[in-house]
């Protein structure tokens, strides 16, 4: 008996005539070759191609056809993604399980442009945060805003983790072509004390603030990290009246924060309607505008608003967020990938893949759709990635030749930002290189006729057909990273629509939460505990606590 309980809106995916015609297509042209699809069709690099927001998207190497694209829009429309997007721009709760309304795109809104939540407009509340966020900023670069001791500020330390870590942290490697450099910055995230150490090391407390940045004030690392530094702070200086100087605090939680002792006027807030993990340009990105400053940070946001718009209003088939969302799909679910790679080809993006890894893993990492049945299909993809060309030592040769489909998303800008001899053509050459060989490979009559024998021939021969996205810019501007941010925002919002989940809540991290508050006291106390695991967990646990004692009496 199947589990299922659709609506007539929105019926089992799979049972949808569009899913059912993209199932014989894929039978049609599983075996057709990249090498013949361009032989066939001359302008085949360019007619598969899109732009929008400074972007150039080349998606011709991959296993399409033109009725590939047209069947897998069909799909969109089956699954009412036209609808699905107005309903987030506008507001409605489409997070169904918090019944929360998904208003990232409301941070970047212009002035004067009116949303409703509940029938307030919250755009007015995001300006005035915007501003606040630019008046502290102003102050800190400034000297202004000074220390408990009279010093200005030197150090800005962010703590916080998951979204309120790995967007700014990203966003800071980003853009520290950007960076005023009056400022050092450093990012605490990890329980594991030695985040702490280390993004400490050399700092002054006198001359270092705190940014505790937790959209809930909850999260047990973050907390445990802000009491460390808390302590750090009045061991130097002593007195309450410190903190209000090296803290701040980004959350919705005003009374966890004025519970920590940081004045509310110091606390810049958050909205229930904008997740952890889509927050970068909220006040979770005051970090960010420390370091570049308002001005760059507000072109940022003028990026991420632009490809807003471009999602909401372009045609799917010139869409750039809706066609790599489908293409994605295409592989996930028609040619069972498992995993996607994401390949800058800029060493200021060297943190994008983790930052993608929230994004698009939190988001699409689930197992039921909307109304709670089980999918009988694959959701999420693992993304994974590192920037180019260190992957190419590395893990590519698997890509090449490995027994794995691995679509492959390259990114990379055309004018360096730290112009150097020959390493900008050197770089992109080899983005280019890589996206030829994958799809078009090396066959056995080539690596013969090169005089390799021909026993050595099955080693050096490269199949192709491995299908990757090229995404171009002229520059890494903050404006680019806002775009190119959105754009994997809106491609995971157009996977998650297809199949028919929440992307906007994260329930999978709630287990493991509640087990290690659990296994906290069974760690600490001084009495050996009664432990009600399973086998493996009671012995770990034992073995821990001996080696504990065992290094606390050497
Ligand atoms: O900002 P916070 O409330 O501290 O949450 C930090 C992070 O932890 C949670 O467990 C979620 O998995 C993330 O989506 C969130 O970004």
């Amino acid at each position: 008996m199947s589990k299922r309980h659709h609506t007539d809106e929105t019926p089992p995916l799979t049972q949808t005539p569009a899913w059912k015609a993209l199932q014989a297509h894929h039978q049609a042209v599983r075996g057709l070759h990249l090498r013949e699809l361009f032989a066939d069709d001359p302008t085949r690099g360019e007619r598969f191609a899109a732009q929008a927001c400074g972007f150039y998207l080349d998606y011709s190497k991959n296993r399409i056809t033109t009725e590939t694209i047209q069947l897998l829009i069909q799909l969109a429309s089956a699954c009412h993604l036209r609808e699905r997007i107005e309903a987030m721009f506008t507001g409605q709760k489409i997070n169904v399980t918090e019944q929360r309304a998904v208003l990232h795109t409301a941070l970047r809104a212009p002035e004067g442009e009116r949303i409703l939540v509940d029938g307030k407009d919250v755009v007015p509340e995001v300006h005035a945060m915007l501003a606040r966020m630019a008046d502290f900023t102003r102050q800190v670069q400034g000297g202004q805003w000074r220390g408990h001791t009279g010093l200005p500020i030197r150090n800005i330390v962010n703590i916080g983790i998951g979204g309120s870590d790995l967007g700014p942290v990203m966003a800071y490697e980003a853009l520290r072509h950007y960076s005023q450099r009056k400022l050092n910055l450093r990012f605490i995230s990890n329980v594991d004390a030695t985040d702490f150490a280390e993004a400490t090391r050399g700092c002054r407390p006198e001359e270092t603030l705190f940014i505790v940045c937790s959209k809930t004030f909850k999260t047990l690392e973050t907390l445990t990290n802000a009491r460390t530094a808390r302590d750090w702070i009045l061991r130097e200086m002593g007195g309450e009246r410190a903190i209000s100087r090296h803290f701040v605090a980004v959350s919705t939680n005003a009374e966890g924060v004025a519970a920590f002792g940081i004045d509310a006027r110091h606390m810049f807030g958050l909205w229930d309607w904008d997740g952890g993990r889509y927050s970068m340009d909220s006040a979770i990105g005051l970090s960010t505008m420390l370091a570049i400053g308002p001005e760059h940070f507000h072109a940022m946001l003028g990026g991420f608003r632009a490809m807003d718009q471009h999602f909401r209003s372009a045609p799917f088939e010139y869409n750039l967020p809706v066609l790599m969302g489908l293409l994605s799909i295409w592989y996930n679910n028609f040619f069972d990938a498992q995993t996607a790679a994401v390949l800058p080809y800029d060493q200021y993006l060297k943190r994008f893949p983790a930052y993608l890894q929230q994004l698009t893993m939190e988001s699409n990492g689930k197992h039921v759709t909307l109304d709670g049945a089980e999918v009988d299909y694959q959701t999420g993809p693992v993304y994974w990635g590192e920037p180019g060309t260190n992957g190419q030592h590395s893990f590519y040769q698997l890509i090449h030749q490995g027994t794995r489909l691995i679509p492959c998303d390259f990114i990379g800008f055309c004018q360096p930002l730290n112009p150097m001899g020959r390493h900008h053509d050197l770089l992109m050459a080899n983005l280019f290189a890589q996206t030829e060989a994958l799809a078009f490979g090396k066959t056995r009559q080539e690596v013969l006729a090169e005089g390799t024998p021909a026993w050595l021939a099955p080693q050096r021969m490269f199949e192709g057909n491995r299908p990757t996205n090229t995404l171009l810019a002229q520059r890494l501007t903050p404006e680019a990273l806002g775009s190119l941010v959105a754009l994997y925002e809106h491609s995971v919002f157009t996977q998650g629509a297809i199949w028919q989940i929440d992307s906007f809540d994260q329930w999978g991290v709630e287990l493991g939460k509640t087990l290690a508050e659990r296994t906290i006291p069974e760690l600490e106390s001084v009495q050996e505990p009664a432990l009600e695991h399973d086998s493996s967990t009671n012995a770990l646990i034992r073995r821990y606590r001996q080696y504990r004692r065992q290094a606390g009496a050497s």
